[in-house]
């Protein structure tokens, strides 16, 4: 399990981030540790199966994306681990290559909602807004994005850096520059973490104060979620956790030692309720929040539920 517990670090530190990124990494340790498994026996086999993806799982808990891809890629019927590890090994290969079409379609589909000459805010750094915003830009639409730094992390750096080098005019913000530049946005465009049957957005910390304000100045903000993206136990009544990480991120560790009467919270998403999105764009279409039960019971299946 040696190769799998580095990727599982790997996806606790951030050394691999991004909700669909470490879907599709945890898939293919996933896989390619079910291949080290050929001389169990089914018992042995599809326990060692399960704590690997418990193991997995448990690395960050608010991007459903992750259990998700774990649940898709474990699933299979074979009593004959060769037949088992067969099954495994096509079920991530085929997530894998429907999570990159799905980035290429969600591209195309956002790209319908941007103008020539549009300002586009996003927040942190998603692979599928950023997507949309590059299709839009490839359509030859005059755009320019505001991108906010996204404390404590900074993945905002990340996506200005993306930005620049595919030739788009960026400007940076701090995330309390929010409200005063809303009034210079057309539209926001954010990631997902997690999507609840209510339509409710679990994205990076901060997400909602976009929200917010961008309803305030009567922008519209759309969100580029695969389907894999939408939470199936939301239906259970359970609420998506929303992870706290360490204070080191947000303070030097000394200086908080001379602090005694300080804690702090670092809270890594917060959750925009189904009222303050206008779209969820998916690799199946442009969908409005109401639709999220209806996402998961036709694309994700009511059988990924315990
Ligand atoms: O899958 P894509 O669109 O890349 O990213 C989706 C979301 O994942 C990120 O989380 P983190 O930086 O891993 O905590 C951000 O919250 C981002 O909006």
């Amino acid at each position: 399990m040696d190769d799998l517990q580095i990727i599982a670090d790997k996806i606790r530190t951030m050394e691999i981030r991004g909700a669909g990124r470490i879907a599709v990494a945890a898939s293919a340790a996933l896989r390619d540790y079910a291949k080290t498994l050929r001389s169990l026996n089914i018992e042995e086999f599809n326990r060692n199966i399960d704590e690997a993806a418990k193991t997995l799982v448990d690395t960050r808990p608010t991007a459903v994306s992750l259990p998700n891809a774990v649940a898709l890629t474990k699933r299979h019927s074979s009593t004959n681990v060769y037949d088992a590890i067969d099954e495994i090994v096509s079920n991530s290969d085929e997530f894998i290559k429907n999570a990159e079409e799905a980035l290429g379609k969600i591209g195309r589909i956002g790209a319908e909602r941007i103008h020539d000459g549009d300002v586009i805010m996003t927040h942190c750094n998603s692979h599928a807004a950023i997507s949309i915003i590059k299709t839009a830009f490839d359509q030859g639409k005059n755009i320019s994005v505001i991108a906010t730094e996204s404390r404590p992390r900074r993945q905002g750096f990340i996506t200005i850096r993306e930005l620049n080098d595919y030739g788009i005019p960026t400007t940076l913000i701090v995330d309390s520059a929010v409200r005063l530049t809303m009034k210079e946005v057309d539209l926001v465009v954010v990631g997902a973490d997690s999507i609840s049957v209510n339509g409710a957005l679990i994205n990076k910390i901060g997400t909602s104060q976009l929200a917010m304000a961008a309803q305030e100045a009567r922008r519209n903000l759309i969100v580029a979620a695969e389907t894999y993206k939408f939470s199936p136990r939301t239906l259970l009544g359970e609420m998506v956790e929303i992870e706290d990480r360490g204070s080191e991120e947000v303070i030097d560790p000394e200086i908080l030692e001379e602090l005694p009467n300080v804690k702090v919270r670092n809270p890594a998403f917060d959750v925009t309720p189904a009222e303050y999105i206008d779209l969820i764009i998916t690799e199946v279409g442009a969908l409005p929040p109401a639709m999220a039960y209806t996402i998961i019971k036709d694309h994700l299946g009511l059988e990924m539920l315990p």
